[in-house]
């Protein structure tokens, strides 16, 4: 299927969903996140700050700042996203589409990275499909890494067996649902 039918069909399953579903779903996503070898292996964390009806990872963040990991969430900085430091959850502020930014504009060195990923749809060779904007494309392809673990976060609706995908198209290397790891 190609990118827009599966968007439209996430989107039409987003608004049959409930706060208790996402709740739910959410907590088992992030007992997993916390179980992962790489989450254990690596000090840094990138993680998006939930909004609408994505998987929520404001208790992850917040647990994050609390084990001591160095926490950095996407800021949109000049039309292209970069990993500012979170240093509490309070320095939270909304910013670009009313997602919550950090305030300040600390932009993160790190190199060796455990990446939390969001996304409306997956499939099972691990494509990512976003809102359209190919900030994580433009993000993955121009920074090096020595080491960076990406694990995509959604509910089962969310993953397809089969989506389209463009040459710039960057994958991910694990999908985790509320029932599955993929
Ligand atoms: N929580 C979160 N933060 C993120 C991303 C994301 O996907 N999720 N991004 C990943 O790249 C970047 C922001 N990219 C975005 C690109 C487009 C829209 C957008 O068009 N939003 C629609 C509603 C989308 C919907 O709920 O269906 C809008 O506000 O009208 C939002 C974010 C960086 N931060
Ligand atoms: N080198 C590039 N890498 C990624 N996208 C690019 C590049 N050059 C141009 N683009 C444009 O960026 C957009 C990426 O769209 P795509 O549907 O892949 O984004 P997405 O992965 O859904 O979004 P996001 O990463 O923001 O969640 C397209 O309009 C594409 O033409």
């Amino acid at each position: 299927m190609t990118k827009e039918e599966a968007r439209r069909l996430v989107r039409k399953e987003k608004k049959q969903v409930s706060q208790e579903e996402i709740q739910q779903g959410s907590k088992r996503i992030i007992e997993k996140l916390m179980s992962h070898k790489g989450f254990s292996e690596l000090e840094a964390v990138y993680c998006y700050v939930s909004y609408n009806q994505e998987v929520e990872t404001k208790d992850f963040l917040y647990t994050c700042l609390k084990l001591g990991k160095r926490v950095y969430v996407p800021k949109i900085i000049n039309g292209n996203m970069e990993f500012c430091h979170l240093r509490a959850m309070e320095d939270l502020k909304t910013g670009y589409q009313g997602i919550f930014e950090p305030a300040d504009t600390i932009i993160s060195k790190e190199t060796e990275v455990f990446m939390v990923l969001p996304g409306l749809a997956f499939d099972t060779s691990y494509n990512r499909v976003g809102y359209g904007g190919g900030f994580y494309d433009r993000f993955l392809q121009t920074h090096v890494f020595k080491e960076l673990v990406k694990v995509a976060v959604a509910f089962d609706f969310q993953i397809f067996e089969k989506v389209e995908a463009d040459a710039y198209d960057e994958k991910v290397d694990q999908i985790i649902t509320p029932t599955k790891m993929i």
